[in-house]
């Protein structure tokens, strides 16, 4: 089916195609003869691989989707791990960034702060009202570690989705990927005569809060039976409206649970490791994160929940986790601590790196968050006088680098001419930023510095190594492990909320999903090709949760035994 929609932004009328739909059957004399399906494959496969750059096989592969939804997903299960770099992180951060030079045609929903007062009407324009579960909505204002790409953002709401129904069997048209336009902050899309969006500086939290209030309360009403993923929001948006709607509505917030989740998931399979090569217990183990954005604190929150869980009172818990940001170390009584750490936003996005301390490290830290001014490289001190040149350039290297930069320093200076110490026999690195030129460190740069003794986990893929004659292998921890499962199981329990204990859930389904070869090769996670298994065991856990919780409204479910609701959840996965 065809419908017509007219985005705002459009002077014209353009077409929005409900993908995929059943093949037509084409009229004879209208395909070539010998149009072999399996042919077809090697051949668009070979295309595929024509294509020099990563842009380039992005724009092909989301045309394939377009004309062909059915061979794009069956590519796409067939060559997980060829397909993911593509369509999801790293590439899809360049298509962000040039969205609207790329832009071709509307494969989402746009929702303007200008629709305020009758985003009724925008959403109804939505051809499959019914059919809609599933959305990802994104605000573009923290793309990746890209930062505020205003409108832009709209790719990472449809990658997120691809996985959605690649990785979990959702149905391609009950997937909405939305963005909304608030605005951007960043002058360099404000001043592009080819941006797409609202040529306007972000709208100030109050007003946009009553536009949160009306979509939320809208999306409930035209789609009743949709889950509702945020993504990429600003952290401090991402916790408001998280905490704001969480109880109301089915939804969960990517960035802080999603990664909370899988981030969790990997270190319990790293300690694991860890502790039977030192001895030591899991609750031994001290985590340092570098930044406290919303993954940041997110994973913290998730850490904290699982030790209590295990035994530890909430101080030894909190004894075992320190948060460094921008600032320093984030610590009560230092002043100026924004809500979601007690706390500030921190202007170094995302988190980098969770793995037992090095007593050299934890000492460094520590003087460098304790006197900033003395140790801190001057792309982390935060100007002291506003307004100036200086703060400029100062900005720009936190942005740009900053992060980075003393992530390297440190493992540098750790390096230096000194053996990782035996107390630690396997140390825990998890670099997270995403896309991969925004990781805090290669695995290159993990292994030699810890001479090849590592447990590392990305948020981008990393090639595997050799190191001193043997393989080794990067995890990526990235949430596309649990987002599908999760969202599929809040789906089919038809929850009425998404609740702690049910992310928590979708953590432990996956850091219990390794197969014994996987163990023996000492992954941190299971392979990406494996993602329908993954994402259907993750969807069982869930549901089971959500009835523990009492939120579930599927009661048929509740009867059922274990393996009676993993056939129920395979049987409902969409297959091209
Ligand atoms: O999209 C990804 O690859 C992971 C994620 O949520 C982010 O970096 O914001
Ligand atoms: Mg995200």
């Amino acid at each position: 089916m065809t419908i017509v929609l007219t985005p705002y932004w459009s002077n014209g009328v353009q077409k929005l195609k409900m993908a995929p739909q059943p093949p037509p059957k084409p009229a004879h004399g209208l395909t070539p003869p010998m149009l072999d399906d399996e042919i077809h494959a090697q051949r668009c496969m070979a295309q595929l691989r024509s294509k020099d750059k990563d842009i380039e096989k992005y724009i092909y592969l989301s045309g394939l989707k377009e004309h062909d939804p059915h061979m794009f997903y069956r590519l796409c299960l067939a060559h997980m791990p060829e397909f993911t770099p593509i369509i999801y992180t790293p590439t899809v951060g360049q298509a962000c960034q040039e969205y609207s030079k790329n832009y071709r045609r509307p494969e989402g929903l746009f929702v303007s702060i200008k629709d305020k007062g009758k985003i009724r009407s925008v959403l109804r324009a939505w051809p499959k009202l019914d059919d809609a579960r599933i959305s990802v909505v994104t605000d573009g204002s923290r793309i990746l570690g890209l930062g505020d790409l205003g409108i832009n953002g709209m790719p990472i709401s449809i990658g997120k989705l691809s996985l959605y129904i690649a990785g979990a069997g959702i149905r391609p048209h009950s997937t909405i990927p939305i963005c909304l336009d608030l605005g951007t902050n960043t002058q360099k899309y404000l001043d592009d005569p080819l941006y797409l969006g609202l040529r306007k500086k972000r709208v100030p939290t109050a007003e946009m809060t009553e536009f949160m209030d009306e979509f939320m309360y809208e999306m409930s009403q035209a789609f009743p039976k949709l889950l509702i993923q945020f993504e990429d929001f600003s952290t401090d948006h991402a916790f408001l409206y998280l905490e704001r709607y969480r109880n109301q509505y089915p939804l969960f917030n990517d960035d802080i649970q999603g990664t909370g989740a899988v981030v969790l998931s990997g270190f319990i399979n790293a300690a694991r490791l860890s502790s039977a090569a030192s001895g030591r217990p899991l609750s031994s183990h001290r985590i340092l994160f570098f930044g406290a954005g919303s993954a940041g604190v997110g994973v913290a929150m998730q850490l904290m929940s699982f030790f209590t869980l295990n035994g530890m009172s909430e101080q030894e818990a909190r004894e075992r986790i320190w948060l460094v940001d921008s600032q320093g170390l984030v610590y009560a009584g230092r002043g100026e601590l924004a809500e979601h750490k007690e706390s500030n936003v921190s202007l170094v996005r995302r988190v980098v790196f969770v793995f037992p301390i090095y007593p050299l490290l934890a000492r460094f830290f520590l003087s460098l968050t304790l006197a900033p001014h003395r140790l801190c490289p001057p792309g982390l001190r935060r100007p002291s006088d506003p307004g100036s040149a200086r703060r400029a350039r100062v900005r720009q290297t936190h942005r740009a680098d900053g992060p980075v930069d003393v992530f390297r320093r440190v493992l540098a200076r750790c390096n230096r001419g000194a053996q990782w110490p035996p107390s630690i026999p396997l140390p825990i690195i998890f670099p997270l930023s995403n896309p991969v030129k925004l990781s805090e460190c290669t695995f290159e740069e993990a292994v030699k510095y810890t001479d090849g003794k590592v447990l590392f986990a990305s948020g981008s893929p990393f090639h595997e190594m050799e190191w001193k004659g043997k393989m080794l292998y990067p995890g990526q921890g990235n949430n596309m492990y649990i987002f599908p499962g999760l969202g599929l199981g809040a789906i089919l329990a038809r929850c009425s909320s998404v609740t702690d204990s049910m992310v928590e859930a979708s953590s432990l389904g996956l850091a219990n999903s390794l197969t014994p070869q996987e163990e023996a090769m000492g992954l941190l996670y299971p392979a990406i090709d494996r993602i329908r298994e993954i994402s259907a065991g993750i969807a069982m856990q869930v549901i089971r949760s959500a009835q523990d919780a009492g939120v579930d409204r599927h009661p048929e479910l509740r009867a059922m035994s274990d393996s009676e609701l993993l056939a129920f959840v395979n049987s409902k996965m969409w297959n091209p």
